[in-house]
């Protein structure tokens, strides 16, 4: 079993406006609501691939059970989400129909408490034990402490099982010192992290800083691998179109089931690329479109880096 982490669950919705202004009144053309979190959106996909995965976190009120519902049914997916006293979250991307432009407005979450927490360390601890990989994504919510990836990932560790780490800020830095095994920032994310904006600088000083390999997404420009077996580049055949909301977690999700089915790297990355671009076609996070993933599979290039 695959085990992923949201500690800050969402009830995705996304609106599709004609053209999105500020300052403006605008009529929402359609919506769709779907269990998120970028943890919860990864466990969706690899469900799809055929994997067998748990998604564990923190989910409550009535967001938190429209959640739990809409997971409800997914095969091969089992949820092992703490309930805690206050409402999980909603985040909303809004598709400008006119621009192909997706604005993100994500809300903090619920205050956990400290007792909410301890029992998710137990849960979690128990959850490792059933798991071939681990991954860790997302933002935190308030209360919970700002190391707690860096402690989760020493648990996995400590355990044997491979952990990717998917966060931003110091949340990062604190958890690339615990020397995960896979960390996969944007350009932006790397660059606050190294204070390098040179993706292959940074992904080499990332490393130093302990992750073992790092995978940055370069948005439409595809993904750069620094690994300990070597440094690839690979990139989409041409720019695809459509709402971007969860294409990294796709490349989590490919990146996950490369790792337990122990394709090569290219392999890895080639799907990574495939998933999502095939996600940016489907219209919201977590979903993807199949008939794109596997057309692109043969067009993705991947080179060796310098
Ligand atoms: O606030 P976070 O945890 O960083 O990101 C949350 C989020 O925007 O990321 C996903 C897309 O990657 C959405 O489904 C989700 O709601």
């Amino acid at each position: 079993m695959i085990l992923t982490v949201t500690l800050n669950t969402a009830l995705d919705l996304t609106y599709r406006v004609r053209s999105l202004r500020p300052h403006a009144s605008h009529r929402v053309s359609e919506v769709i609501e779907r269990p998120g979190g970028k943890g919860v959106n990864v466990g969706r996909v690899l469900a799809a691939l055929g994997h067998e995965v748990t998604v564990t976190g923190f989910a409550g009120g009535g967001t938190g059970r429209a959640v739990r519902d809409g997971l409800a049914g997914t095969g091969g997916l089992t949820d092992a989400l703490v309930p805690v006293a206050g409402a999980t979250r909603r985040t909303i991307a809004v598709v400008d129909e006119h621009s192909g432009d997706t604005t993100q407005l994500n809300e903090p979450g619920p205050q956990i408490a400290p007792a909410e927490w301890a029992t998710f360390l137990d849960r979690y601890t128990e959850l490792l034990s059933g798991a071939s990989a681990v991954a860790l994504c997302g933002s935190l919510p308030p209360g919970v402490p700002v190391g707690a990836y860096a402690g989760l990932i020493r648990t996995a560790r400590s355990l044997g099982v491979p952990v990717l780490l998917d966060t931003s800020g110091e949340p990062l830095r604190r958890g690339v010192a615990a020397r995960p095994d896979i960390i996969k920032p944007n350009a932006d994310e790397l660059a606050e992290l190294t204070g390098s904006h040179d993706p292959l600088r940074a992904t080499e000083s990332a490393r130093r800083r302990g992750a073992h390999t790092v995978i940055a997404s370069l948005g439409p420009n595809g993904l750069l691998a620094t690994t300990p077996e070597g440094r690839w580049r690979a990139t989409p055949p041409g720019r695809v179109h459509g709402n971007p909301t969860g294409a990294g977690d796709s490349a989590v999700a490919a990146l996950l089931s490369g790792l337990v089915t122990h394709l090569p790297w290219p392999m890895r990355l080639t799907h990574a690329i495939a998933l999502s671009a095939a996600t940016v076609r489907a219209p919201a996070a977590g979903e993807f479109d199949r008939a794109t993933y596997e057309g692109l599979l043969e067009r993705v290039s991947v080179t060796t880096a310098p």
